[in-house]
């Protein structure tokens, strides 16, 4: 029987230091392996693949931002998510392609409705494009003034856009069928493109999805499995940085929810991750994992990845 798994890649899988597309695609390549590692030590697991945008779409909107005449406009954000959507899907089939030579990959551009009244756009929380020191602030605000910059879990400053919640998914229907037709399938990238539903149709919106709620999204739309997010750390951890640090491997949705409430992970980074594998799990009773990329195909076996369980 097949197992259907969707796993939610984050942004280090794609983009490391260098953001050239030939050093992301290398990047691609090796997280393709690593997922090709998975399907042979687990032969009945059928791939769903979501991925992240945030350090695409910043780079896009600053090269937009940068070099952009009366002719030739910078594009909005919405827009600029369908084309992180749109690379970075195409890069993953030609890696997935290279590894599962039997399967048929395909990559859906996906469009994820949003409340347009979603509290998100009045506090922007999500951190997309590079890493800047306090230092480089200033100037940043002066040549951008409507750009707001956040601390990322102890990383440095970022950028922060609005990140609404995925209310549901335009092509759920398709994306259905291309499950059951057993694709691998590579879907809601970089979240989604945020759109609002009109009384035409779909309207884009100035908004970056967290891709990690988008898969638990997802998750429901092709009734998956298992929901495995990989990310930078094996585990997620309470005391995050500090030398009391100590890593959560497996917890009930109850304790989850506690260390969530204490304010145990942060903002726009770990804090989704934890919240996606709650509601999946409370919406299957199955179990959700978040480890890292490199420990994909070992998790099972050396314990080091936070795995959330019904209560
Ligand atoms: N409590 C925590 N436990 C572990 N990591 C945490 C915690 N709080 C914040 N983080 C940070 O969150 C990061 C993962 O979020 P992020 O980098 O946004 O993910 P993505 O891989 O999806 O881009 C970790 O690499 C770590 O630096
Ligand atoms: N859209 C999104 O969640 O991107 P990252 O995972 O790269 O932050």
């Amino acid at each position: 029987m097949t197992k259907r798994v969707i796993f939610a890649l984050g942004g280090n899988a794609i983009l490391t230091k260098d953001a050239s597309a030939k050093a992301q695609q290398a990047a691609l390549k090796d997280t393709a392996q690593k997922l090709a590692g998975y399907v042979k030590a687990n032969p009945d697991a059928q791939l769903v693949v979501t991925h992240g945008n945030g350090p695409q779409v910043g780079n896009l909107l600053l090269q937009g931002a940068l070099g952009a005449t009366e002719n030739n406009p910078a594009m909005p954000l919405d827009t600029v998510g369908a084309m992180t959507q749109g690379e970075i899907g195409f890069w993953m089939a030609n890696a997935l392609d290279e590894q599962l030579e039997d399967s048929q990959v395909v990559t859906v551009v996906t469009r994820t409705v949003v409340d347009g009244k979603d509290q998100a756009f009045q506090n922007p929380t999500k951190p997309i494009g590079m890493f800047y020191q306090e230092a480089e602030l200033d100037e940043l605000k002066a040549a951008h003034p409507d750009w707001v910059f956040k601390e990322d879990a102890g990383r440095g400053f970022r950028r922060v856009v609005p990140s609404p919640k995925p209310i549901n998914i335009v092509e759920s229907r398709s994306i259905e069928n291309l499950a059951n037709s057993g694709a691998v399938l590579i879907a809601g990238g970089g979240g989604g493109i945020p759109v609002v539903k009109t009384e035409h149709g779909y309207d884009g919106v100035e908004a970056v999805i967290d891709k990690d709620f988008t898969a638990a999204k997802l998750a429901e739309v092709v009734d998956a499995d298992e929901l495995v997010i990989l990310t930078a750390v094996d585990m997620a951890y309470i005391k995050f940085g500090t030398p009391d640090e100590k890593p959560l491997r497996e917890i009930s949705i109850s304790e989850a929810r506690k260390y969530v409430d204490d304010g145990e992970f942060a903002e726009g980074s770990m804090k989704p991750k934890i919240l996606a594998l709650i509601s999946f799990v409370e919406r299957t009773g199955k179990r959700a994992v978040m480890t890292s990329l490199e420990n994909i195909a070992e998790y099972g076996e050396n314990g080091r990845a936070t795995v959330i369980v019904p209560d």
